[in-house]
């Protein structure tokens, strides 16, 4: 099962992508995990990436996709993987297709920039697995620590309002053609697409995701 996660920052991709890698056992794959991990590492390509994501900007479209090529070609994505943050272009879509590699299901998180921003501003995350929390909306168990490991949560850096909005702009206009180009794609029979209503709570996205993944 291949799965694309398409919405904008914020509309819950990564909470119920943590859902649905436990639920159906395959793998994640977060861009914005692999570069945040790559800028924390201090490698040449997380030097990089900084500077553009500080700035609510997209990588590049080479250095994500050949990110994306080595990640998927891992013995455990074999039987199938979630991408969540990827494509976020439709260069990368083409890339992905002229790679050979099939979608079989196109799952679009509909959610209103305003609401985004409220959400933003309460995200926390756990910077060693990608667990994301909300302070309100979906708390840990102890305040300020993972559920599972114990560890400290933190601000991810491009959660700053000014910058969300930026990042809302940047989705508009570079991301949001993507889903056309899969609604395109699922008429012509080469994927399915559908639109799932984000703003419902994370148990009532998590059980229209089961519906259509089962
Ligand atoms: N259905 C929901 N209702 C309320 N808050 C949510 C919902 N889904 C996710 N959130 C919270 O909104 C923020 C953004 O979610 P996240 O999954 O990180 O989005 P994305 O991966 O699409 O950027 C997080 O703080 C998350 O806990």
């Amino acid at each position: 099962m291949r799965i694309v996660l398409l919405g904008a920052p914020g509309a819950g991709k990564g909470t119920q992508a943590q859902f649905i890698m436990e639920k159906f056992g395959i793998p994640q794959i977060s861009t914005g995990d692999m570069l945040r991990a790559a800028i924390k590492a201090g490698t040449p390509l997380g030097l990089k990436a900084k500077e553009v994501m500080d700035q609510g900007q997209l990588v590049s479209d080479d250095i994500i996709i050949g990110l994306v090529k080595e990640r998927i070609s891992q013995d455990d994505c074999a039987k199938g993987f979630l991408l969540d943050g990827f494509p976020r272009t439709i260069p990368q879509a083409d890339a992905m297709k002229e790679a050979g590699v099939p979608v079989d299901y196109v799952l679009e998180f509909a959610v209103p920039d305003e609401e985004i921003v409220k959400r933003m501003s309460g995200r926390r995350v756990h910077p060693g697995s990608g667990r994301v929390y909300h302070l309100v909306y979906n708390p840990p168990k102890v305040e300020g620590k993972d559920d599972v490991t114990g560890e400290e949560l933190v601000i991810r850096a491009d959660d700053e309002e000014s910058t969300v909005r930026k990042r809302l702009a940047v989705y508009h206009e570079q991301t949001a053609p993507l889903i056309d180009y899969y609604k395109q794609e699922a008429a012509a029979g080469h994927t399915r697409h559908y639109k799932v209503d984000g703003t419902q709570s994370v148990e009532q996205v998590s059980r229209e995701l089961t519906d259509i993944l089962s």
